[in-house]
């Protein structure tokens, strides 16, 4: 869908989706290749296109998560973060290398162009405004965007605003911040939350909850193979379905059925083609 803004008193239409919460976006269980490759390279296109700069990103091993952790998916909160050791009081969990910053509406919808709208609509998910502005939002490019509100003065939360563990925090917990310690809920920045709408309508960081195709899973229209692929295997980091993963896959199941497909299909017909030439030769023709 497109989406008009104003810029230099000229309206620019972007390509960005607007309907998240309706129109079968998969939050998928994403692959390193996100990290390391999907959104830096859509970021260092905007800056070089739109800044006119050319920027060096930090690798994606020298930050983010700093603590072992699993990704899993949760039927209420969508997809968190868990330890997968004990974790002593006073770790820092992640640091931000891969911190990214947007001050105008024009800008983080420029980045959202170079995003497939699967992408477009995780990246709205994640982005937060800024506790102290008004004008700029946030959003690490790693792992660390997918932990959860614990909710305001909560002991769920285990993380606090510096990412630093709370308290000793058991493997198997999820880790969990308060948004309210680095998110202003009363004044948020105008063009994001006006944006977030139009993605994930009122399922706002203001009312807590998941949108509802993050929560139920008869919300995902896609393949129930892939869901149940996130679901056996890809809760560990390092063993997640990734998409060289699905290619063997394809080529494992996808090519023998059409392999036999093809072969009845031209057996049937006047004995021509690849198929039936091969087979010719295996019967000695
Ligand atoms: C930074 S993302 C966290 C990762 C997210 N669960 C996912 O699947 O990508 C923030 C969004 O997660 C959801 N969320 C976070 N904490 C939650 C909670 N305690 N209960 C329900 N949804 C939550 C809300 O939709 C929120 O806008």
């Amino acid at each position: 869908m497109s989406y008009e803004t104003k810029k230099d008193d000229k309206v620019q239409v972007y390509s960005i989706v607007e309907d998240c919460a309706s129109a079968g976006y998969r939050p998928i269980i994403h692959s390193k290749e996100l990290w390391e490759t999907t959104l830096p390279n859509a970021f260092t296109h905007y800056m070089k296109k739109h800044r006119k700069k050319n920027v060096k990103l930090s690798k994606h091993s020298e930050g983010g998560m700093v603590v072992p952790f699993e990704v899993r998916d949760d039927p209420e909160k969508g997809r968190g973060l868990y330890a997968t050791a004990d974790i002593p009081k006073g770790t820092q969990v992640w640091t931000s290398s891969h911190f990214h910053h947007f001050k105008r509406e024009q800008d983080f919808l420029a980045f959202l162009q170079y995003l497939p709208h699967n992408v477009q609509c995780d990246v709205i998910l994640w982005t937060y405004p800024e506790a102290d502005s008004t004008t700029e939002v946030a959003i690490p490019f790693d792992e660390g965007v997918y932990m959860n509100d614990g909710g305001p003065g909560s002991s769920k939360n285990n993380v606090d605003s510096q990412t630093v563990a709370l308290r000793d925090i058991k493997a198997g917990e999820e880790l969990m911040q308060d948004y309210t310690e680095f998110i202003d809920l009363e004044n948020e920045v105008k063009w994001f939350a006006k944006l977030r709408q139009r993605a994930f309508g009122n399922y706002t960081y203001t009312q807590q909850g998941a949108p509802p195709n993050l929560k139920k899973e008869e919300n995902r229209p896609e393949s129930h193979l892939f869901e149940a692929l996130l679901h056996d295997s890809a809760t560990v980091t390092g063993h997640m379905p990734n998409e060289a993963d699905l290619a063997i896959w394809n080529v494992l199941f996808g090519l023998p059925i059409l392999l036999i497909l093809c072969f009845t299909k031209f057996k049937r017909g006047r004995g021509q083609g690849l198929l039936i030439f091969s087979s010719n030769k295996v019967h000695g023709y």
